[in-house]
């Protein structure tokens, strides 16, 4: 399968992430990889559990502050992903290429929102463990509509926020230990792609947040 996206676009995006500490980039998924993320989506919907939050021993459950339902990915067993996979590890490449971040792995999962998740203001960064250097989401919701809810609200430094809507194939980068985020209550289920790229491998995402 053809790359997505060219050197000039990575650049531009990385210049805004340097400047922002967030980038949000639409289309993100070319029509090819969108359908394979999202039948695999389909055939795992049994699969996810109710999220945690807090790194080892901390994870617990809190409805109040986190309402959506995952499923960890592994990049061995999930073969059917692979040009997803490739996708993510040039989004690495380029980040320690151009920003020399020394990443060196990442943990993904699928996430769910039922109707009326939610998932408060916090940091992607654990007190426990520090290794998540850039958050990823791509969203996978078709037609999302004004009203639908769900929008992910990024805090910035000077007190203000502001809402981005999680429509099909855009994806938000952020600095995992700068920027506080949100998930307003969703009105209809949502779905997204969700991840981190690492300062230290992990393969134990799942027993964390
Ligand atoms: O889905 C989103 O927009 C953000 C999810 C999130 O903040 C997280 O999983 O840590
Ligand atoms: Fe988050």
């Amino acid at each position: 399968m053809k790359n997505c996206h060219t050197l000039e676009d990575w650049l531009s995006w990385m210049d805004e992430l340097s400047l922002h500490d967030y980038v949000i980039v639409d289309n993100f998924l070319d029509h090819p990889r969108l359908d394979i993320i999202q039948s695999f989506f389909k055939t795992h919907l049994e699969d996810f559990k109710k999220a945690g939050i807090g790194a080892l021993n901390d994870n617990v459950i809190r409805e109040d502050i986190r309402g959506d339902f995952t499923f960890w990915l592994d990049q061995k067993r999930d073969v059917a992903l692979d040009e997803i996979w490739s996708l993510i590890e040039e989004t690495m490449f380029i980040y320690n290429r151009y920003c020399f971040l020394g990443l060196s792995g990442y943990e993904f999962h699928l996430a769910h929102y039922p109707k009326g998740g939610h998932y408060s203001k916090h940091l992607d960064q654990f007190n426990a463990r520090n290794n998540r250097t850039i958050s990823m989401i791509i969203y996978l919701n078709k037609n999302w509509q004004k009203g639908d809810g769900g929008e992910l609200e990024i805090f910035l430094q000077d007190g203000t926020s502001f809402l981005v809507e999680p429509i099909e194939s855009r994806c938000v980068m952020f600095k995992s230990a700068e920027v506080p985020h949100a998930v307003l209550a969703s009105n209809k289920p949502r779905y997204s792609l969700t991840g981190w790229l690492l300062q230290q491998p992990s393969t134990l995402g799942q027993f964390f947040g």
